[in-house]
């Protein structure tokens, strides 16, 4: 792992940590303590076992470094990920999916109980695990109007696990969720904000950056102790069912994933992707 400063947009300097081959670039504001983690897996940032230890282990790094907060954001052009990466799942190797989908339940509660606050900069189209990433920050700014995000899972003719769907519930509340999930709708950047998906809708990257630092600055006022316990207990209930439930939905995953009818139904959607 190498590391270097660099000057950022507004002169401070900024601490560049990066590793060849890398898939996730982080840079950290020396004066503000915030930490800007860019998603770079071409071509849609598709999550894989290995980019997902990779942001796992970054956020892990975050935390002991004692960041003052988070952005997370991609690299690519129009696309803030694609979710999880359906190659993981059509075909599997059975050993290769358990430790896929264990790495995906580790990563997502890193990033949902991250001691330090954190926002999505939506920076392109988020479905499905992009959408769920972008609703595990504790703010979301997305570049408008040609992006859409939400959780499509149905469109695939899967089922959102019960963590992806409380945590929608958790942002939308139940109603909206319920609707948005069993349509598999996908959102603009309008509809998202007019049903509270995301926080701001912005016309450019450079806007949504700016609108992450002042959302992050807000928490210079706060107790870090105070904010994180808050955030513990809000968070409470959903986290503590994939503690406790860990295993029961590993098992029901992996058994689920490889049934004959959800493979017919992956094989048909990678299809219809690649034409
Ligand atoms: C009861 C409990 C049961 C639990 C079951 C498990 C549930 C698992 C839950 C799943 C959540 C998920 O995240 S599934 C993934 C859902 N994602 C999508 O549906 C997104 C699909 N992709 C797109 O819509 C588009 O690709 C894009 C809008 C993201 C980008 O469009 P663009 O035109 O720029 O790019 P292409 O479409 O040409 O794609 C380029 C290239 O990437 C491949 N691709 C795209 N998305 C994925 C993906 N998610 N995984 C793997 N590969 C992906 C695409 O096929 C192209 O490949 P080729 O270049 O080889 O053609």
């Amino acid at each position: 792992m190498l590391r270097r400063l660099i000057l950022s947009r507004n002169n401070t300097f900024i601490n560049c940590r990066y590793a060849s081959q890398s898939m996730v670039q982080t840079t950290v504001d020396e004066k503000s303590g915030i930490a800007t983690v860019t998603m770079n897996k071409s071509p849609v940032n598709s999550l894989n076992l290995e980019f997902l230890d990779e942001i796992k282990t970054e956020l892990n790094k975050l935390e002991k470094d004692k960041v003052k907060g988070m952005m997370l954001t991609s690299g690519l052009q129009k696309i803030f990920s694609a979710g999880l990466d359906i190659t993981e799942f059509y075909n599997p190797n059975p050993d290769r999916l358990s430790k896929f989908w264990s790495t995906l339940q580790d990563t997502w509660l890193t990033l949902y109980k991250t001691p330090f606050p954190t926002a999505a900069i939506i920076n392109g189209h988020s479905p499905a695990g992009g959408c769920l990433f972008a609703m595990s920050c504790d703010y979301r700014i997305m570049v408008g109007p040609k992006y859409t995000i939400g959780l499509n899972e149905t469109k695939l003719g899967i089922v959102a696990p019960k963590w992806f769907i409380d945590t929608m519930v958790a942002v939308i509340g139940q109603r909206k969720a319920e609707i948005s999930l069993t349509t598999g709708k996908m959102y603009t950047t309008d509809e998202a904000l007019h049903i509270g998906l995301i926080d701001e809708s912005v016309p450019d990257v450079n806007t949504a950056l700016t609108q992450g630092n002042l959302f992050l600055n807000n928490f210079q006022r706060i107790s870090p102790w105070a904010y994180k316990m808050t955030k513990d207990i809000t968070r409470q209930s959903t986290v503590q069912w994939l503690i406790d439930n860990k295993q029961k939905d590993l098992d029901f995953v992996v058994t689920y994933l490889q049934s004959a009818e959800v493979q017919k139904s992956l094989g048909l959607y990678l299809q219809s992707l690649k034409k």
